[in-house]
């Protein structure tokens, strides 16, 4: 059965969003945004109070690398914090009455599922590559931002393989048409991962700071220094290409060059000791430390109007 302190099989958490919305229709509908490579739905949660105009709206996905199981977990643990706190804790209920938050749980679906019955350790997408046995695109090296210039492959057998031009993968194609076509309305972009406990922002794909460097950093470093002070957790804030590594392609430089002002991505724990094979006894207090974060940095006002 589905638990917030296990990390789920792809059935498990299909099921558990048709049940969140079913029951709990007044704040939360399901919608597909497409299929994966080999036919499952990718599907976005839309979370907050029903309200008669369209509300500004942050938009969350997990689930990018197959491996990082942590990633799905915590999207799960969000939603369920989000839809048992609203009207009880003041942050959240505030944040919902203003703004709609889109939860993607599994982007790459099929990397899950291959990742639980087959390979661990699976990072890509699953798709076929012409000329070779070697399976899967990094989806974060297949988005339009300075693709495939630095820190990727064009090796198909390559972990970061950058695929055959920018989107070639469905998945990233239906969540850069869905982003798109939500533009105007999302106002921050947050892509979870692990691990490594950081809090990344603009740019991977070159050294350059973004124009808005100093507010993101900024507000980066108010979601931190709140994990930090709360729980002890350290995350270390910055730009990519410095701060981990310089590489193009990556969902979040796609998205603030797009116009999404806040774009982040969240490296959840640990900082090596297990990686990406975190325990499940440690999903708990990753989860509740860090969705306290999210709601720091979520706050409305940091968010512009
Ligand atoms: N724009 C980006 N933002 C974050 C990262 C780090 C993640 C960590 Se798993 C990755 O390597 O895909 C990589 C890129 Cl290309
Ligand atoms: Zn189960
Ligand atoms: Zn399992
Ligand atoms: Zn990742
Ligand atoms: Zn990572």
């Amino acid at each position: 059965a589905h638990s917030y302190t296990k990390y789920n099989t792809w059935s498990e958490i299909e099921s558990w969003m048709n049940s969140m919305a079913t029951s709990n229709s007044d704040m939360i509908s399901k919608e597909v945004i497409g299929n994966t490579y080999e036919g499952r739905p990718m599907v976005v949660l839309k979370i907050g109070k029903k309200s008669g105009s369209t509300k500004p709206a942050i938009f969350m996905d997990c689930g990018f690398h197959a491996r990082e199981w942590i990633s799905h977990a915590f999207c799960q643990w969000f939603v369920n914090e989000a839809v048992t706190t609203y009207g009880s804790d003041s942050q959240i209920t505030s944040l919902l009455d203003q703004m709609d938050v889109f939860v993607l749980p599994v982007f790459n679906v099929d990397g899950y599922v291959f990742s639980h019955t087959s390979n661990r350790m699976w990072r890509k997408t699953r798709s076929r590559n012409a000329g070779t046995s070697c399976l899967g695109t990094d989806p974060n090296r297949n988005f339009n931002a300075g693709w495939c210039t630095i820190g990727a492959s064009t090796n198909p057998c390559s972990e970061t393989y950058c695929g055959t031009a920018p989107e070639s993968e469905i998945e990233s194609k239906n969540l850069a048409d869905f982003i798109r076509k939500n533009k105007s309305i999302i106002k921050a972009y947050i892509t979870i991962h692990s691990y490594s406990q950081l809090l990344l922002f603009p740019y991977s794909y070159t050294y350059d700071l973004a124009a808005d460097h100093d507010e993101l950093l900024e507000v980066a470093k108010g979601a931190s220094s709140a994990l930090r002070s709360l729980y002890g957790t350290v995350y270390t804030s910055g730009p990519g290409a410095p701060t981990i590594y310089p590489a193009a392609g990556g969902s979040d430089d796609w998205a603030y060059d797009l116009g999404v002002k806040y774009s982040y991505t969240l490296e959840l724990r640990d900082e090596g000791q297990y990686g990406f094979l975190l325990p499940e006894s440690q999903i708990k207090p990753t989860c509740r430390r860090t969705s306290i974060k999210m709601r720091n940095c979520q706050d409305p006002c940091q968010l512009g109007s």
